[in-house]
């Protein structure tokens, strides 16, 4: 059964981490049948055992099969084989002794009558030692590390198994500003960035959509009044947008230990084309991190202004794009998913009333932004850093 069904169900998931996945359920199993009180949790028991048993023996065989070289595939397989009927043997002959060897005494557990045996404290340490083995082979093994268990598996399940994230290296500082049309992204990015390079900090401003050359051109076919784009597609330019900005531009930048502070990021795509356009936001959020490589801000500032207000003032900047001219009930929308992204992790996000003073908002974010920030380097190493930075920035204009 495992053999035939767990490639149908468990579809994507990663063949290691099933491996271990498979040893734990078909342990899980065991315990349930050393419990069993009832002739039907023992079937249910003894099928899901060989589910599990069936599935770690195919993925142990898919696993073997594409690590070991070819000439010596045939002999290693042979020595599987033989061994997996030896240990068979051996698990038959020993546990039909033990279990002949001790007795069987019956204890009363309200009116249940569960009668302990050898069987039941075999298939009890069976069952602990199957979860203990699983458990240490799926850690060994583990190709995602960090990537939750349970997500990843249920993720697969649908389809659409969960990355691992790519790693930064580096120790930079990712902050990103995300609220409505109007909010004072614009302004708070630029304050921001004056008070930390003030501090001799290195200090890249960016944005989206728009901040590389390929982005620029997915810029004006998002928000070109005159295209008339279907939600998947205008969520998909801004996942392109986003996936060349954080690989040509965010992920160097933290490499090199900069603050990068941008002006929306993933949270616009999950409020715009999820509650705006009504997407499925896990769909938008999977589509994001998959853009991204799963690179998440360190803060997230969300300036929260009512929409009205917002788009008053965008529209005194000059003439409406196509998401700033969508109805209020969008606005709306955009609004309260921004607010119930920062509810659900209020330690990433710093949620500030937007119609207060822009000094005032300034004040509030310079002084939580100063919380994440790592130590000052020495003054001598600082302005190093920032003579190499001038040097390869001068280099680059004159090519
Ligand atoms: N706190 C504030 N109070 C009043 N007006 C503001 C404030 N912050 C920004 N503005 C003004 O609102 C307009 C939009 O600000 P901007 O920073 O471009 O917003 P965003 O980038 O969020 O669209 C600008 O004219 C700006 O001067
Ligand atoms: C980054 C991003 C932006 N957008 C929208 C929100 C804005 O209306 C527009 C960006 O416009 P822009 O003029 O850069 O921002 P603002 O109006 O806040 O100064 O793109 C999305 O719909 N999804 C996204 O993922």
């Amino acid at each position: 059964m495992g053999i035939a069904l767990g490639p149908a169900v468990v579809r994507d998931l990663s063949r290691r981490r099933w491996f271990g996945m498979s040893i734990v359920l078909a342990g899980g199993s065991v315990l349930l049948l050393a419990g069993a009180i009832h002739l039907t949790m023992a079937v249910f028991g003894a099928l899901l055992v060989g589910a599990g048993a069936g599935m770690a023996f195919l993925s142990g065989v898919t696993l073997l099969g594409g690590e070991v070289g070819d000439e010596v595939r045939g002999r290693v397989f042979a020595f599987v084989q033989t061994a997996v009927r030896v240990v068979l043997m051996l698990a038959i002959a020993l546990s039909s002794s033990l279990v002949g060897l001790g007795g069987s005494r019956e204890i009363t557990i309200a009116d249940l009558g569960i009668s302990i045996s050898s069987t039941r404290l075999l298939l009890l340490a069976a069952g602990l030692f199957g979860i203990f083995t699983g458990i240490s082979a799926f850690r060994q093994m583990d190709d995602k590390p960090g990537v939750p268990v349970l997500p990843d598996l249920w993720g697969s399940i649908r389809g659409r198994p969960l990355s691992a994230g790519e790693k930064v290296v580096g120790r930079g500082t990712f902050v990103v500003f995300e609220g409505g049309e109007g909010a004072g992204k614009s302004t708070q990015v630029n304050a921001l960035a004056d008070a930390l390079r003030a501090e001799r900090r290195e200090v890249v401003v960016t944005r989206e959509p728009g901040a590389t050359e390929v982005g620029q051109r997915i810029r004006s076919l998002v928000l070109g009044k005159q295209s008339n784009l279907s939600p998947r597609a205008e969520a998909l330019l801004y996942a392109a947008d986003r996936a060349d900005h954080v690989a040509t531009v965010v992920r160097p930048a933290l490499s090199r230990g900069a603050v990068v502070i941008s002006d929306r990021y993933v949270d616009s795509s999950l409020a715009y084309q999820g509650a705006g356009r009504t997407l499925p936001v896990d769909e938008v959020s999977w589509l994001s991190s998959w853009a991204t490589g799963g690179l998440r801000p360190d803060l997230v500032v969300l300036l929260d202004v009512p929409p009205e207000v917002g788009l008053g003032r965008a529209a005194r900047r000059g003439t409406a794009d196509r998401l700033e001219s969508e109805s209020v009930a969008f606005h709306e929308r955009v609004r309260y998913a921004f607010l119930d992204l920062a509810a659900a992790d209020p330690k990433r996000y710093l949620v500030l009333d937007a119609t207060h003073a822009p000094e005032e908002i300034t004040a509030a974010v310079v002084e939580r932004v100063a919380e994440i920030l790592p130590e000052q380097p020495p003054e001598h190493e600082v302005t190093d850093a920032l003579n190499t930075i001038a040097e390869a920035d001068l280099e680059r204009r004159a090519l």
